[in-house]
């Protein structure tokens, strides 16, 4: 649940900062460093940093996590698929979250939420493994009732809920309002079951404020959207300015 500070219920604010390093990977320098992104942005105020460690390596890199490990001054929540790769890399690093997600190496982005229902023993196995080693775990799903329930019974406290579909529908108004209702409703009931709900993908300076001002969201990641703001106005700003909207819709709640 999120901190009560008085009447002004805060949420967490995970930068992402895998898109940092698709920068950099685009021509393999040294540069733009995932290492400094991460630092700098809790300078500017992010609860958490989240990567993404891909099994293909497309942005984010074992060396990357490695070396952001030890800097993190608030928490690292490194997001993977359930493979014995990823979980051993997880159980070396021990990083305060790991976020389970479903991944393919053709999709783009992340295009659904984990399977949870359908593929419970595997999934209830990584959570043991993970939570042996004094991780907490987070299952990336979507808002979906049959997914939450299975979610609990895996024994993970934390979900995150798939914000890409309402992220998606920008502009459609009708499907956007459907979205941010799956949503809510996926937040209220997660909550009743004890969990602890955040939310993630596609959430933007325009979008967010819909889906922080839900009460009981406890954190948000948010990266794509970060790292292209700062294109234009610098890294700490688009922090900053994204942390102040998380406020912002957290005190008109
Ligand atoms: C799970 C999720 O929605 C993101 O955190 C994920 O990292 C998206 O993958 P890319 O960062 O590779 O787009
Ligand atoms: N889990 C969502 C996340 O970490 C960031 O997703 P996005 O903002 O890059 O789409």
């Amino acid at each position: 649940m999120p901190v009560e500070e008085g009447l002004l219920r805060m949420i967490e604010l995970g930068v992402n900062i895998d898109h940092v390093a698709t920068l950099r990977q685009q021509r393999f320098t040294t540069y733009p460093d995932p290492v400094e992104a991460a630092v700098r942005a809790e300078e500017a105020g992010a609860d958490a940093i989240t990567l993404h460690l891909r099994e293909d390596r497309r942005h984010i890199q074992d060396a990357d996590v490695t070396a952001i490990r030890s800097k993190l001054r608030t928490r690292m929540n490194l997001e993977c698929a359930i493979t014995a790769e990823m979980l051993a890399i997880a159980c070396h690093i021990k990083p305060q979250d790991v976020c389970l997600v479903p991944e393919k190496r053709s999709e783009l982005t992340t295009e659904g939420g984990l399977d949870v229902a359908g593929q419970f023993d595997v999934v209830k196995a990584a959570v043991g493994q993970l939570h042996d080693a004094g991780i907490r775990v987070s299952l990336f799903i979507d808002p979906e009732a049959a997914q939450i329930d299975a979610a609990v019974r895996t024994g993970a406290t934390v979900i995150e809920l798939h914000t890409g579909a309402f992220a998606d529908a920008d502009g459609d108004a009708a499907t956007a309002l459907r979205e941010l209702e799956r949503i809510r409703k996926g937040v209220v009931y997660g909550i009743t079951q004890g969990l602890r709900v955040n939310a993630g993908h596609g959430l933007h300076y325009g979008n967010v404020h819909e889906i922080a001002a839900i009460p009981g969201v406890s954190e948000l990641n948010i990266g794509h959207a970060i790292v292209a703001r700062a294109v234009f106005d610098g890294w700490e700003k688009a922090v900053r300015d994204m942390k102040a909207l998380l406020v912002l819709a957290c005190r008109a709640a």
